[in-house]
């Protein structure tokens, strides 16, 4: 951990730079997203924390926007230690869902104008997936996610993949589908993939991956892939700094990048 730099003016328009501190500094993820930051004229990276080291660092370097890129079992203290001090966080750590969002909804109602944004996937183009299939999935009887990662992943199946499960079983919910009309039966465990939500997810872990998912839609005579690559982590960065630049801006939890697309100057709504 490294407390860098005292405040810098000059950077951006308004000569004020927002400074920032990256939880994971020294992961994959991490270690990307400080290049990025580094890079960014607006912003400062003033704190790099790594496991181990202390949560005060970041009050103490003064930072104004926490990214956590850690573990599902880090993520949650973390968390807390940064709402409760009102520093706003962008978390791209997998894990945050279902109960965890709830508890980080109470820690902001003590902090009402912290921001926590939980992106399950930064790269734009698996954000327009996780979009196109749920509006796919309004039409087709069967659905199945698969999502292939690196073999070093420490989750399965991915946040991307629970969450797209997630929404397109809401979909299928609103669109009055029941259940999918696949067999279910297996003669060994795990043949058919983890059930989220109703929806099948099958995780794959190789060597050679980055992440990658698809979604499997299929009706009468035919069938719909929709897939999306990650090919190198840069395809999360311009994601992790428009959450970054974003999250002041929306006090409380947003789940989804997507909520954050539709204001980015330069982007049209998709
Ligand atoms: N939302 C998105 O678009 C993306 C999300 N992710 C997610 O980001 C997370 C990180 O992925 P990745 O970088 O590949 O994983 P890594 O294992 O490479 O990095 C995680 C880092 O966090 C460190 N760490 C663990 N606990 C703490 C802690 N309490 N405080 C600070 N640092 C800690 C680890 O240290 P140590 O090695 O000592 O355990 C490690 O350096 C995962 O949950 C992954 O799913 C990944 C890619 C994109
Ligand atoms: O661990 C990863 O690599 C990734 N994790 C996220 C997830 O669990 O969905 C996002 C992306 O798939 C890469």
């Amino acid at each position: 951990m490294s407390p860098e730099g005292a405040p810098q003016a000059g950077g951006s328009a308004t000569g004020r730079r927002l400074r920032v501190g990256v939880l994971g500094a020294h992961g994959r993820m991490g270690a990307e997203a400080c290049r990025a930051v580094e890079a960014a004229e607006d912003l400062e990276l003033v704190a790099r924390v790594g496991r181990g080291d202390p949560l005060e660092v970041l009050e103490g370097a003064g930072v104004e926007v926490a990214v956590d890129l850690t573990r599902p079992d880090a993520v949650m203290a973390n968390l807390e230690h940064c709402v409760r001090a009102g520093i706003h966080v962008v978390v791209g750590t997998s894990g945050v869902d279902g109960a965890r969002l709830d508890q980080v909804r109470r820690w902001l109602a003590a902090s009402p104008r912290t921001g926590v944004l939980v992106a399950p996937n930064f790269a734009l183009g698996a954000v327009l997936l996780m979009r196109f299939a749920a509006e796919a999935a309004r039409w087709f009887p069967s659905v199945e996610v698969v999502e292939l990662h690196h073999p070093r992943k420490a989750d399965a199946p991915s946040g991307t993949a629970r969450r797209t499960a997630e929404l397109v079983a809401a979909a299928r919910a609103e669109a009055g589908l029941g259940a999918a009309p696949d067999a279910t039966e297996t003669a060994l465990d795990g043949a058919r993939g983890a059930v989220v939500d109703g929806v099948p997810v099958h995780s794959v872990r190789l060597m050679g991956l980055v992440a990658h998912q698809e979604v499997l839609l299929g009706g009468q005579g035919e069938v719909l892939t929709l897939r999306h690559d990650s090919l190198d982590r840069s395809s999360f960065m311009p994601g992790v700094l428009l959450g970054v630049r974003r999250v002041g801006r929306h006090p409380g939890l947003t789940v989804g990048l997507e909520h954050y697309l539709d204001d980015a100057p330069g982007r049209r709504a998709p």
